[in-house]
Formats: structure tokens, C-alpha cells, sequence
């Protein structure tokens, strides 16, 4: 990818997407990432090579495309003071902040720019993350292109066409990966309860997860069949499964993930309106 990529803000979410660039082979020098001080820009620097500066619009001056990744509740400031380098500089913009709308962003930064949604995860800290982007009318399909190459450095992309659908891919994959880390811990608590020492039960639940998700993802079989094969007719797991339907498993699932998807949307409105 050549271009130069300037992340405001040096979080977790721009830590992991730079790492992944970085395996990816993009050379360290062509990343920028920015933060208020130095002293939390230096274990960056360190650890990645990359460069680093505390002031955004220096930082931007020869990007050619700017990553958002502060927390949504800063937005506003970060893109009003970046609004006439943008305008001048116009490189594609890509916020990675939860609800909050291209057109919001835009206006913020002075209208008329190429501007890329994105909805990505924590685990791209290890490649395997799982984004779902959006772009506005002005994105090229080159800029497209780029953007796809970013996200795909750190996991899977999957483009919607609809921006109001960023809200579902929150609450599929954004949000996600706690929905997991919540089983890990529930399975860990019970298994201690059936006499497994805590890290032993741990590290089976966690490698029952991994196996399972790679199953998933290398069977063409779908996950019901694959659900139905571990399951011996009047055996141990048809007792464990429909011990969870009885108990509305999948209806929790479904209220959560409604309820996430409406918190998006309810940020999406108190941040605009901000
Ligand atoms: N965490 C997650 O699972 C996901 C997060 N997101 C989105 O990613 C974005 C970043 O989240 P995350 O990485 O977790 O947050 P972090 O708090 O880890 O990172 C935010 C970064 O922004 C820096 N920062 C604060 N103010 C400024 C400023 N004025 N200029 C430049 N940098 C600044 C912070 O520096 P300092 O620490 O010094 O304040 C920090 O480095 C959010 O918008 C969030 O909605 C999206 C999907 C998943
Ligand atoms: O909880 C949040 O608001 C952010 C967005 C998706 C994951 N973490």
C-alpha cells in the first residue's frame, strides 16, 4: 500500500490495525500515529517504529489517508481543530468510532470528503479481527481499494452498502468478542463447580472456542449441523443444549444484540447532537 497513513489517536484499536500493517509489510515509516503526550506516545514508537506526534494537524500535512480512532465522545473537538488541513490536504478519511455518522464526521471536517465507516475489533491486535465498512459518495474505488487493504491487514473486511446496517455489524462482531470472553468466563465458573482447577478449565474452555470457530470457518457445513454432529442422540450434550434452549439462550442473544445495536444508534443521535 503506497500511502502514507496518519492515525489520530494511539489506542488500543490504532495499536492493533498499525500492528497488523506492520506484519503486513507496510514499511513503519509511512504510519504516523498521534496522542497528547509524548509519554504515551513513546512505548508506541518503541515497540512499532513508526512516527509519532502530539500535534494532529502536523501529523496529517502529507497523509494520504487519516484514521479517526479517538473515542467518540472527543470526535467533535479532534475534527473541528483538523477541519482546514483536511480540507486543504483532502486525503480519504477513515473513523473507526462507534455511532457516529459519515455525514456528522464530514460536517465536522468542513463537508465534501471522501470518508470510510468502519466497525472494526478488538482481536485485530492478532489478525484475526473482523471489520464491517461503509463509504460515502465521494469514496473512490481506488480509495475503496485502500481502505479494504487496511482493515484486511488486521482480519476479514465485509463492505455494507447501507450505513444504518454498521449498527448490526456492532453488534455481530464490534461488540462481539466480550459476548465471548463472557462465555470463557461463565464455562470457567462452572467447571470449578464440577471440580477443575480454574486455569485448567480455562485453558480447555479457550481451546474448545478456538477449535470450534475453526471448525466453523474450514467446513462447508453450517454451524446447526456441525452443532447436531457433537450431539449423540440421548447423550451428554443433547442434555447441555437443550438445557440453553429451554432457558431462552437464543432469545438473550437476540435482546442483546438488539439492545446493542440500539445503543449505537442512541450515540449516533446524543453525539450529533453534542
Ligand atoms: N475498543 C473496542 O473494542 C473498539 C473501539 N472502537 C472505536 O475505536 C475508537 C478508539 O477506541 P480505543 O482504541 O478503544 O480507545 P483508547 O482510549 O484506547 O484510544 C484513544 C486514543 O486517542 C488518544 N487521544 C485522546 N485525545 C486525543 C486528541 N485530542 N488527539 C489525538 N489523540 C487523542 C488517546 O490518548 P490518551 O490515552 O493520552 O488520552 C488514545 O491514544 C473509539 O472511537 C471506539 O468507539 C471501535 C470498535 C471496537
Ligand atoms: O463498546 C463500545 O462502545 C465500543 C464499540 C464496539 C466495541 N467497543
Amino acid at each position: 500500500m503506497a500511502s502514507k497513513i496518519t492515525f489520530i489517536g494511539a489506542g488500543n484499536m490504532a495499536s492493533a490495525i498499525i500492528g497488523g500493517l506492520i506484519d503486513s509489510g507496510v514499511a513503519p515509516t509511512d504510519l504516523t500515529a498521534t496522542a497528547p503526550k509524548n509519554s504515551e506516545l513513546a512505548p508506541v514508537k518503541e515497540r512499532l517504529g513508526i512516527n509519532t506526534h502530539t500535534d494532529n494537524n502536523a501529523a496529517i500535512s502529507s497523509a494520504d489517508v487519516v484514521v479517526l480512532a479517538v473515542k467518540p465522545q472527543i470526535m467533535r473537538a479532534v475534527c473541528e481543530d483538523l477541519r482546514d488541513t483536511v480540507q486543504q490536504q483532502r486525503p480519504l478519511v477513515i473513523s473507526i468510532a462507534a455511532g457516529l455518522d459519515a455525514a456528522t464526521i464530514d460536517q465536522w471536517l468542513g463537508g465534501n470528503n471522501a470518508l470510510v465507516r468502519c466497525m472494526p475489533n478488538t482481536p485485530s491486535l492478532v489478525g484475526y479481527g473482523a471489520s464491517g465498512l461503509y463509504a460515502n459518495a465521494a469514496v473512490s474505488d481506488a480509495q475503496r481499494d485502500i481502505a479494504t487493504q487496511l482493515m484486511e491487514a488486521a482480519g476479514i473486511v465485509e463492505w455494507v452498502e447501507e450505513e444504518s446496517l454498521l449498527d448490526a455489524v456492532t453488534a455481530v462482531s464490534g461488540s462481539a468478542p466480550a459476548y465471548f470472553f463472557l462465555m470463557f468466563e461463565a464455562m470457567e465458573e462452572a467447571a470449578v463447580k464440577l471440580g477443575l482447577p480454574a486455569d485448567t478449565a480455562r485453558r480447555l474452555a479457550i481451546q474448545t472456542a478456538l477449535g470450534a470457530a475453526t471448525m466453523a470457518l474450514r467446513s462447508d457445513k453450517d454451524p446447526a449441523t456441525l452443532k447436531q454432529n457433537v450431539m449423540s442422540p440421548g447423550g451428554t450434550t443433547e442434555r447441555a443444549i437443550q438445557h440453553m434452549e429451554e432457558a431462552q439462550l437464543r432469545t438473550i442473544i437476540d435482546d442483546a444484540m438488539k439492545a446493542c445495536a440500539k445503543r449505537a444508534q442512541e450515540m449516533a443521535h446524543e453525539l450529533s447532537n453534542s
